[in-house]
């Protein structure tokens, strides 16, 4: 088995080499805080926590997607996750013009409480990515990232802040503006699977936010719930994501839509969990299945790398930064 050289010493002991000692006795001192609390402070072995990612093809039809969620979050539950990812508008894919404001519900509506209840009922977090929440007015709606805890209850939102009005190169053009409010606040928030930095799909192309995540709010896993177009994807996904778990050192997650929504616009697909080495340590194998994939979040992973490459300590911050003199 190879190891990076980069992991420490104890790391290769623990899981390599000297099964016969106490795997306790050699975690490294720094662990994170979250994770033991949330673990209840456990006897494993290992540091660990494990997550699901789910993919789904979302139409224009709440209570079919409710019922895909569900089927998926039961596989999570089955595979031992404490929290499940889910992609960009997984509750509901407008097929038209209008159909997202239609449906549009504040987060204390019934869409938003069926969902609550999912997570009560099933012991899970989710992350319920790309949320039609009602807007500031009838034209405009907020695409909102949701936290939900195993008991049902909201902890957290965050609402999409770079909007996707772009004119895709092979595909068709896009105006996300015209129907979605931007919000204008970064979130991070304590979970079983440690602190998550919350961004939506398009925001992964601007990575200043995912700094500020990192840098400022001490994320340790990056939540991307993504709709990416085809055409994009194919150019993109993977070296954009891979790119904000290395140079943050944080895991990244991402759910995505996947194929023909309402037998038209095609989604990349493609759900990845990523380490903040940047290796893929979770993939579905069929690119546009509908399923699910878990991976374990390890905390003395994170450290690991945070300490052996100190980027934190040696990057310059903005006000470093001054136009050279002529
Ligand atoms: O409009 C909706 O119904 C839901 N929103 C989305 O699907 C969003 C905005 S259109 N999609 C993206 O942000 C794709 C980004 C992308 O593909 C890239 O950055 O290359």
């Amino acid at each position: 088995m190879s190891v990076s050289p980069w992991l420490s010493p104890n790391q290769t002991l623990i899981r390599f080499t000297i099964p016969t000692v106490s795997a306790r006795d050699h975690l490294p001192l720094i662990r994170s805080n979250f994770a033991t609390a949330f673990t209840g402070g456990s006897d494993m072995a290992v540091n660990s926590v494990r997550v699901a990612v789910a993919q789904m093809t979302s139409i224009n039809d709440l209570s079919f997607n409710f019922a895909t969620c569900s089927r998926l979050v039961k596989e999570a539950v089955s595979a031992g996750a404490k929290l499940v990812c889910f992609p960009e508008d997984f509750s509901f894919m407008p097929a038209k013009d209008g159909e997202g404001q239609k449906i549009a519900e504040p987060l204390d509506g019934p869409i938003m409480n069926q969902y609550c209840s999912l997570a009560r009922e099933s012991s899970i977090w989710l992350s319920l990515g790309g949320f039609q929440e009602k807007g500031p007015d009838d034209e405009h709606f907020y695409n909102t990232h949701v936290i939900v805890d195993d008991s049902g209850t909201i902890r957290s939102t965050y609402r999409k802040i770079h909007l996707f009005d772009v004119d895709v190169p092979g595909g068709r053009v896009y105006k996300e503006s015209s129907y979605t409010k931007a919000g204008e606040d970064i979130v991070a928030v304590d979970s079983p699977i440690g602190r998550l930095g919350l961004t939506v799909c398009y925001d992964l192309r601007f990575p200043e936010l995912y700094q500020q995540l990192r840098f400022q709010h001490n994320s340790q896993v990056l939540l991307v719930p993504s709709a990416f177009t085809k055409e994009t994807g194919e150019a993109h996904w993977e070296i954009l994501l891979r790119s904000r778990a290395i140079e943050n050192q944080c895991y990244v997650i991402a759910a995505a839509q996947a194929g023909k929504a309402n037998g038209k616009r095609e989604s990349y697909g493609d759900s990845l969990i990523i380490d903040p080495w940047g290796k893929i340590v979770g993939r579905l194998s069929d690119r546009l299945a509908t399923g699910i994939t878990v991976a374990d979040i390890d905390f003395d992973l994170i450290e690991s790398v945070r300490s052996r490459l100190p980027i934190a300590q040696q990057r310059k911050p903005f006000d470093f930064w001054k136009p050279a003199s002529m």
